[in-house]
């Protein structure tokens, strides 16, 4: 039997229709959220999800702002322009679009964009927060990640999580939040030993590795709710996930697909981190 499709698409455009009314309160007290994204480089991916972003900035009736570098822009003029947007007063959410061309240094820009504009929530004392259970701003993929299984109608609370990946804006935040939510979690990255075996034994499997395809049937307890969060661009310029959809769908429980799945609820928080540091920079919450 095939299992259910978890439709990143149809939760991303609930939550969005709710914050779009959301703004349109805001705007009635003269208070327009403001993002601002910055491409440095000509990356064909990163392109895309920058003008996805855009695009549910015009939809939602936020301000927006791109700012597309060449480059070879050093990291001194990234560094000038983040402080130039840390001090905007019409911008509530700075994202630097990552990666990063190799001659900058990652984290000293993402150190310099302001706490409490930080809507990518990368930002060490907003991940500090996140690992000591205080408010901060979440990381868009993990907090859309765990959205979704909720909406899915997936009580989380004493169920067994397994991440595969542990990177730290994917697998190592979505963890957290999932122990936040009272999960027992198993972490797998490349030099876990038994993986199967132990993806075998999760009631929820999330998987963030990059690797088109990679996890399969094998992987999966009849059943189990999967979410996969890759992104692969395949040579044919097809999008594949990091799950085998084709094979997996025939024993998971309910399932996301790539795309449509994680990807446009990584814009919806994105927006919804936006919403929230507009609120607070206008002392409205
Ligand atoms: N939909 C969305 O919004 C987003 C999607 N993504 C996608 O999610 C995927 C992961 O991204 P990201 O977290 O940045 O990836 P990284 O490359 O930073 O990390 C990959 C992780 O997977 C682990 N890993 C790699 N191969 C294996 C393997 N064979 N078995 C077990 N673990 C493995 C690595 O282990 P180790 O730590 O030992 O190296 C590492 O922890 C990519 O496809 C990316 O495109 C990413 C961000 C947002
Ligand atoms: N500072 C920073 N913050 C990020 O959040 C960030 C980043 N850098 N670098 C790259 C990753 C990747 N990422 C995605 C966002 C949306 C889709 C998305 O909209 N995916 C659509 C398909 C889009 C397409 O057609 O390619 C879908 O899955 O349905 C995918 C991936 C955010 N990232
Ligand atoms: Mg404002």
């Amino acid at each position: 039997m095939t299992a259910s499709i978890i439709s990143g698409k149809k939760v991303s455009d609930e939550i969005r229709g709710s914050i779009s009314d959301e703004v349109k309160e805001l705007v009635s007290k003269n208070v327009v959220p403001g993002l601002a994204v910055v491409l440095v480089g000509e990356d064909a991916a990163s392109q895309v999800y920058v003008r996805n972003k855009e695009k549910a900035c015009h939809d939602l009736g936020f301000y927006s702002e791109v700012h597309r570098l060449p480059a070879e822009t050093s990291e001194q003029q990234l560094l000038a322009l983040v402080d130039t947007l840390n001090q905007q007063d019409t911008i509530d959410g700075i994202l630097v679009q990552l990666p990063l061309p190799s001659h900058i240094n990652e984290k000293s820009v993402i150190n310099a964009i302001s706490v409490h504009k930080d809507v990518d929530g990368f930002h060490p004392v907003n991940v500090g927060n996140l690992v000591i259970g205080d408010d901060s701003l979440l990381p868009c993929t993990p907090a859309g990640v765990i959205e979704l299984i909720k909406r899915a109608g997936v009580e989380l609370s004493g169920k067994h999580a397994v991440v595969i990946g542990r990177s730290n804006i994917v697998g190592k935040p979505v963890s957290l939040l999932l122990q936040r939510e009272n999960a027992t979690v198993t972490m797998c990255h490349s030099r876990t030993s038994n993986m199967a075996e132990l993806a075998r034994q999760a009631d929820v499997l999330v998987v963030a590795i990059g690797r088109a395809n990679f996890i399969d049937s094998s992987y999966v307890k009849p059943g189990a709710v999967v979410i996969d969060v890759g992104m692969n661009r395949l040579e044919n310029g097809k999008l594949a996930g990091d799950v085998d959809f084709e094979s997996v769908k025939e024993v998971s429980g309910p399932i996301t697909p790539v795309p449509g799945g994680v990807g446009p609820m990584t814009i919806t928080m994105l927006m919804k981190n936006t919403l929230t540091a507009a609120k607070r920079n206008h002392g409205l919450v």
